[in-house]
């Protein structure tokens, strides 16, 4: 089986237990008592405009292994605040980023930016919970879903007011993104098969999208001179974690990133 066929099986199973514990009616009560969500959309620039940076809440990963153990996710989502970030994405899965709902919630406590929930999402149980814990946002990976599914999960967020990040990888997926209505669509440019990271991915889907679609470049961006590299292909949001968490400072890197 694929590295993200394991990975959905895991997510199938992960969300039947969590509704065992919690039914969706449960959290359909405590998401109607919430205040509205803050829109990403609105966080981030139109394309040519001023660099925005979505910061991401990293603990580990599948291609890095352990990046951050340690990582208090309130606390560094609240330094991503401090230097300037334009949203924060939380990383909520266990097994492979060492994440959890729980940094999410306390995420929510620290900052009043867009918070993003990134994890595999193959179910409407997954957004609720993402609402009840106080997310903004939900990703969206084409690549795992079917073009009815992706579009399903889209009109689910509409309803609960979440913007979803759908993420693509190749023409096809943008033309599914596009085709599911998606207004905000990530490109990334690390290959789920492979694991590497590549921006000439950016630099040739990104001019796919239309201009009343935000765009972000996702994964591998590191320096100033990857954001001037992906500037020039049309991109102004960039959604950087392994850097931003090794960063001694993270706030001198977004101001870095953000000025290049
Ligand atoms: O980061 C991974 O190794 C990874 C592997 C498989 C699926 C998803 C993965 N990462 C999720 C992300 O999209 C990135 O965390 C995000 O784009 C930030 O990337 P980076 O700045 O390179 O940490």
């Amino acid at each position: 089986m694929s590295f993200l066929g394991e990975i959905l099986c895991r997510k199938a199973a992960e969300v039947e237990e969590r509704r065992r514990k919690t039914s969706e009616r449960e959290l359909i009560t405590r998401a109607s008592d919430l205040p509205p969500p803050r829109s990403l959309a609105e966080a981030l620039s139109p394309r040519g405009g001023p660099v925005r940076v979505v910061a991401e809440v990293k603990r580990a990963s599948p291609s890095a292994g352990e990046i951050a153990a340690a990582l208090d996710a309130p606390a560094q989502a609240a330094r991503y605040a401090a230097g300037g970030a334009a949203a924060v994405s939380i990383l909520t899965d266990g097994p492979g980023f060492g994440g959890a709902l729980e940094d999410l919630a306390g995420a929510r406590r620290q900052v009043a930016l867009p918070l993003l929930r990134k994890d595999f999402v193959i179910d409407r149980y997954q957004l609720l919970e993402a609402r009840v814990a106080g997310a903004d946002a939900a990703l969206l990976i084409a690549a795992a879903l079917s073009e009815d599914g992706l579009a399903g999960l889209v009109e689910d967020c509409a309803a609960l007011q979440l913007t979803p990040l759908v993420e693509v990888h190749d023409e096809w997926e943008v033309e599914a993104a596009l085709a599911a209505g998606a207004q905000v669509v990530g490109v990334n440019n690390r290959n789920l098969k492979t694991m590497k990271v590549d921006l000439s991915v950016s630099e040739r889907l990104l001019p796919m999208l239309p201009e009343t679609v935000k765009a972000v470049a996702e994964s591998g961006v590191r320096t100033a001179e990857d954001v001037r590299r992906l500037r020039a292909a049309g991109a102004a949001n960039f959604l950087v974690g392994e850097a931003l968490v090794r960063a001694a400072d993270p706030a001198a890197l977004l101001k870095e990133l953000m000025e290049a």
